[in-house]
């Protein structure tokens, strides 16, 4: 029987590498249809792994054959094949073509630019001769000398690779599924960059690398680095085609190009694990360990392939779940930031409309004063046009100019009055409802026409200011008609004797000052400023029903994604991402041997294992998902607890899951198990209590879980199943939180009641509830952990059943105090169990304060433990040593 092995390898390869792409395709196929909603997501051209786009491409995998010279590379093939496919004399060629073998019906071969075709006449082992043990028809002859010969280049013109290859076809098992066969070309202008990606272009090559002499040359060197750089992940399997005794030199070479380590090989034969590189002396071991070579070659590619389908996943997975939280925090905040801009705006509104007439008077009897002590001292420039001093003018320049005065001094008036106005009325920094409206603004669209509620709010800001008065604004009547009848009989020219305009305006500014009413001025001025704010006010109010509405419908997109996201595409990607971890893990590690079980839980049996990969002593939670949802929930809680979150030193470590397809069992329904490898812990907190725990170890148990729940709830997750059992201990009695099986992002929770019934807090019936879920179920833990006992609290044991312990809870009944509970831990669990969410501690709050009881509890115990030994020895006896006791509380 002949190659067999070989072939069984490269088909298991195949098999494995089409499970591969079919998960790929899947992940494609899904950020694909995601892309368009969710542009964050990786661009499907980032992957570069070689080996995932070769499988991808479903090029099949196939042996490559380096090697020093073309006839030691031949004989390779020939010991392959186990016939004479190349003729044995190739002894002198330098210059040789590719071959490339690959699976067909009849035997021959074709010269690519020769264009001659050669009918081989031998009968290797065909595909139905090689399963019995007689197939030992012989070649007559193999590709001859004259064949396998580079024609010279012509002038100017260098050969292709492909064009100058041979092609054989061969009915040989070993090229059944479609494997290829390829020798590298000698000699010519062909570098190796260009070798190997004409190697790679047929199949995804496992490199067997011919040595005829006892040194590499440096060009055999630097094509050896070469390939190391270009397939990291290969292995290579170098075999001496012909007998030589001195063989060291290679090993240090090869040592020296990062090929081996100086460790893990003899002169005869060295393998080394660290690089997956074996040396054969000889033909004589080939063929039995080419089949373990290229079965941890394709290992090799495999895993280099899925850690990158996984990396890629990786990548969508958080980025959804971060995209996930955002959307929740936008769900959230937008209708607070629109209720906030109303509320900043109705204060703005509500102070300026508060502004009385007294406020304006007073304003504007101010800013009288102002401008004429600063039209007095020359502050202002008036300006009058064409004035010269000493001319005539005519009555109508004399109307010009006294109008243009009036005008310029009320102008003053009425912007000095609204700046008084506005600082009368503090409304405080306007820059966060400024911010708040623009965040807002910016999150949806406007047309052209659409008013935006911050252009609304600008102009109620302005609403006091640029306000024109009219002179008649300000004159009492009597004064209005003495000024009309002066200029209506005053005489037709005037004569600006000899004042400058500027003396001219200044008493003109003064008599004008003299006949103002304030009075009258503030009325007209109040009448305008409340017009414009109301209008303003208005307008701002349609506005923001407006952005209302667009938010409105923008939000129902938002959770429409983020229902589709946390029912659907979470899962979906979940569920990849758990089984092509386990795919890898599988190559990696293979199953774990199933020991005796530990503990059962409603999902799942939990056995320990002595040890999986390099891990020794572990604990396997075996899962039968029971349809979608559970395949979903399981996934989630393996990419929670293995990818989201970093190891935590009070978090159970998750080492990696298997997918268990044999457990299929004969029912036609029947589903695989999941298999969780987790580290193995001493006992959960349930036993630990019944056994027997301290005091102190108990409140530090209490600590470890808080600072636990910290983490899990800095990384946006709630628990959702805080009890005994769920948190375990090691062999110091140092608590890990565990199963994380109900665990979910705050912005993922849907309202689903689950978790434990005693611990349950009231509000998870309303279906609405937060992170401080967790801390509830954390007071009730409390409890136990200060009573010292597993027994039910009285309050529950009352209740017949689970509602009417739910009930009972709604009503407020809580866990009865014990004689024996410190005053500050009894207050600390009630602050825990508190009927609203808002008004429970934070983690932060009772991490402090169970450190502050635990380190009095510890100087109570080590102040009676001296006492204790004080007494037991007497005074002035010495004491040697003493083996502390852990003290049962
Ligand atoms: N890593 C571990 N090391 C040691 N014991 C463990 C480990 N994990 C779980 N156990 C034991 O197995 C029991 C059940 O495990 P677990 O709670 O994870 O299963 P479950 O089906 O998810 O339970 P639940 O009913 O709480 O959902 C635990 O209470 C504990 O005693």
């Amino acid at each position: 029987m002949v190659n067999v092995p070989i072939s069984k390898a490269l088909n298991v390869f195949g098999r494995k590498a089409d499970e591969l792409r079919q998960s790929y395709d899947s992940t494609l196929h899904q950020i694909n249809s995601l892309r368009n909603n969710f542009p964050e997501l990786p661009a499907l051209g980032s992957v570069t792994c070689p080996i995932l786009q070769a499988i991808q491409d479903r090029i099949p995998s196939g042996i490559a054959i380096f090697g020093q010279t073309y006839q030691a590379k031949c004989s390779v093939v020939n010991e392959l094949f186990k016939e004479t496919i190349v003729s044995q004399e190739t002894t002198e060629i330098t210059e040789g073509r590719m071959i490339r073998i690959k699976y067909g019906f009849e035997n021959y071969a074709t010269v690519g630019d020769s264009g001659s075709y050669v009918n081989l006449e031998f009968f290797p082992n065909s595909v139905e001769s090689a399963y019995s043990e007689d197939s030992n028809g012989s070649s007559k002859s193999g590709l001859a000398k004259k064949e396998l010969i580079l024609l010279p280049e012509k002038e100017g013109q260098l050969s292709k690779i492909e064009e100058s290859a041979i092609e054989v076809s061969l009915n040989h098992i070993l090229l059944k599924d479609g494997s290829t066969v390829m020798v590298s070309p000698s000699g010519g202008s062909f570098g190796i960059d260009e070798i190997v990606d004409s190697a790679m272009d047929v199949c995804l090559p496992f490199v067997i690398y011919a040595i005829e002499r006892a040194s590499f040359t440096h060009r055999e060197l630097e094509d050896l680095k070469y390939l190391q750089k270009r397939l990291p992940h290969s292995a290579v399997l170098f075999v001496r085609s012909a007998k030589n005794e001195e063989e060291s030199e290679l090993a240090d070479q090869l040592e020296n190009i990062g090929y081996l380590n100086p460790k893990g090989f003899t002169t005869k034969s060295w393998l080394n694990r660290a690089s997956r590189c074996q040396f054969l002396p000889s033909f004589t071991d080939f063929h039995v360990e080419l089949e373990p070579n290229i079965r941890r070659q394709a290992r090799a590619y495999l895993i280099q392939a899925s850690t990158h389908l996984i990396s890629l996943l990786e990548s969508c997975m958080s980025k959804l779940l971060n995209r996930c939280m955002d959307m929740s925090r936008d769900l959230t905040m937008t209708p607070k930031r629109l209720n906030y801009a109303e509320e900043q705006e109705q204060k703005i509104f509500d102070l300026y409309r508060s502004v009385t007439l007294e406020n304006v008077n007073d304003a504007i009897v101010k800013s009288i004063a102002m401008v004429l002590e600063e039209v007095e001292l020359g502050k202002h420039e008036i300006l009058l046009n064409n004035w010269k001093k000493g001319a005539r003018m005519s009555n109508r320049e004399l109307d010009e100019r006294i109008n243009t005065v009036d005008q310029y001094v009320l102008n003053q008036i009425s912007s000095k009055s609204s700046s008084i106005i506005c600082n009368l009325e503090n409304i405080g920094d306007k820059g966060p409802l400024k911010r708040s409206l623009e965040l807002l603004e910016s999150k949806v669209e406007y047309k052209q026409s659409e008013s935006r509620p911050s252009v609304r709010l600008t102009e109620l800001l302005n609403a006091p200011n640029g306000h024109t008065l009219a002179i008649d604004d300000g004159l009492p009547t009597s004064a209005v008609i003495t000024r009309r009848f002066k200029r209506v009989f005053q005489p037709k020219t005037h004569a600006d004797a000899d004042n400058s305009a500027t003396s001219w305006a200044q008493t003109h500014v003064a008599n004008l000052m003299a006949l103002l009413c304030p009075r009258k001025l503030g009325t007209a001025l109040l009448r305008q400023i409340k017009n414009r704010l109301y209008e303003a006010h208005e307008n701002f109010i349609t506005s923001m029903v407006l952005l209302d509405q667009k938010h409105q419908n923008r939000l129902n997109k938002v959770e429409n994604t983020k229902l589709r996201l946390r029912r659907h595409v979470c899962p979906r990607l979940g569920r990849l991402m758990l089984e092509n971890s386990s795919f890898r893990d599988l190559i990696m590690y293979g199953m774990p041997k199933i020991g005796r079980e530990i503990g059962r839980g409603q999902y799942g049996i939990v056995a320990q294992s002595d040890h999986w990969g390099h891990r020794i002593g572990v604990a396997v939670k075996s899962v039968i998902p029971d349809g979608d949802r559970q395949w979903g929930d399981l996934s989630l809680e393996f990419y929670y607890t293995k990818w989201w979150l970093e190891p935590h030193p009070h978090i159970v470590k998750l080492y990696g899951s298997l997918i268990d397809y044999d457990s299929y069992g004969p029912e036609e329904n029947s589903q695989p198990a999941v298999l969780l490898i987790m580290e193995r812990l001493r006992r959960d907190l349930y036993t630990a209590i019944k056994q027997g725990i301290s005091y102190c170890d108990r409140l530090q148990v209490a600590l470890d879980v808080v600072n636990g729940l910290r983490y899990l709830h800095s990384r946006g997750l709630v628990h959702r199943d805080i009890k005994l059992k769920n948190v375990l201990l090691d062999g110091n009695n140092r608590a890990k939180i565990s199963d994380l099986g109900f665990c979910k992002p705050g912005a993922m929770l849907s309202g689903s009641v689950v978790g434990t019934p005693i611990h349950m807090p009231p509000e998870l019936f309303k279906g609405a509830y937060d992170a401080s879920i967790d801390v509830y179920a954390l007071g009730i833990m409390l409890w136990y952990i200060c009573s010292g006992s597993t027994r039910l609290p009285q309050n529950f044991e009352r209740c017949s059943s689970k509602e009417a312990l739910w009930n009972a809870v709604r009503r407020g009944a809580r866990p009865e105090h014990l004689t024996k509970f410190d005053p500050r831990m009894w207050t600390l669990m009630q602050e825990c169990w508190k009927m609203e969410p808002d008004e429970r501690l934070k983690l932060g709050e009772i991490e402090s304060e169970l450190s502050s009881i635990l380190e009095i509890e510890r100087k109570k115990v080590s102040k009676n433990k001296s006492v204790k030994l004080q007494k037991s020895v007497g005074p002035g006896e010495l004491v040697v040593s003493s083996t502390p006791r852990s003290q049962n509380g």
